[in-house]
């Protein structure tokens, strides 16, 4: 933390997730926004590569709280000409991490985008297993990630043999994390639709095996017209 500012979005403090592998150079909670992924600008968007005022940090009940800003200027309206505010809410409890992110359109037009929490944690990948996804539609990004292919996840627990990038629109609420060190984590949520597991296997040879990727998603766009909000909850929590 730099002063008043955190670059690119608050780190997760629990210990369920990494914080800057040394040979990759993203960790914690990385905001996707306002674009998940390819697209008309950068990967996953400017929202995790520029710095977040903090506007409020308080105790809440005996949990640390902070709440983070992020106002269009002048680089992220090279990339994306619209008026927005976005708000990240993020409360330490004992055992659990919530996080809330709030889009506001601040502007006078309309405007639409995806967005998701990249969230790291570390794990042991070949004992990693996430629950919840079965009967979930698919865009698997393996082979082709410019031609996802479209499916359904048959199994009761996805596991991470090899590579793995893919999206679950529609994916439900809870999903249970096993990271393979020996902790079962829930994470749950309000209004993120969508859901991305990602491991690059031998593509981060040399860390691969020490994190997995469970994102909370928002692949399908939301339209916002002016003054309107968009408001979406995620908690991490260790079982
Ligand atoms: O290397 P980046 O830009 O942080 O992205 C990492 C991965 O992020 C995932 O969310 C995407 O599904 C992958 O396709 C991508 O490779």
């Amino acid at each position: 933390m730099e002063g008043s500012q955190w670059k690119g979005s608050a780190l997760c403090q629990t210990r369920c997730c990494v914080q800057r592998p040394e040979t990759h150079q993203s960790g914690g909670i990385p905001h996707c926004f306002p674009q998940f992924g390819p697209g008309p600008m950068q990967q996953h968007g400017f929202a995790r590569n520029v710095n977040w005022s903090i506007t409020d940090s308080e105790v809440t009940e005996g949990d640390p709280t902070v709440t983070l800003e992020l106002k269009d200027d002048s680089y992220s309206r090279s990339m994306w000409d619209f008026s927005f505010q976005a708000l990240y809410k993020v409360v330490l409890h004992s055992t659990s991490l919530s996080t809330t992110l709030k889009i506001i359109n601040t502007d006078d037009k309309p405007f639409s985008f995806t967005s998701a929490l990249h969230t790291y944690f570390s794990a042991s990948i070949a004992g990693v297993s996430v629950k919840g996804l079965k009967g979930s539609k698919t865009l698997n990004k393996d082979p082709d990630p410019k031609n996802p292919l479209e499916g359904k996840e048959e199994r009761d627990e996805v596991t991470f043999p090899g590579f793995v990038d893919c999206v679950y629109l529609g994916a439900p609420s809870e999903l249970t994390l096993d990271n393979g060190l020996g902790d079962k984590i829930v994470i749950s949520n309000t209004n993120w639709s969508d859901a991305v597991l990602w491991n690059p296997h031998l593509q981060m040879e040399a860390c691969y095996k020490d994190f997995v990727c469970v994102e909370n998603a928002k692949i399908e766009t939301v339209q916002l017209g002016p003054k309107e909000s968009w408001v979406a909850e995620q908690k991490i929590e260790l079982i």
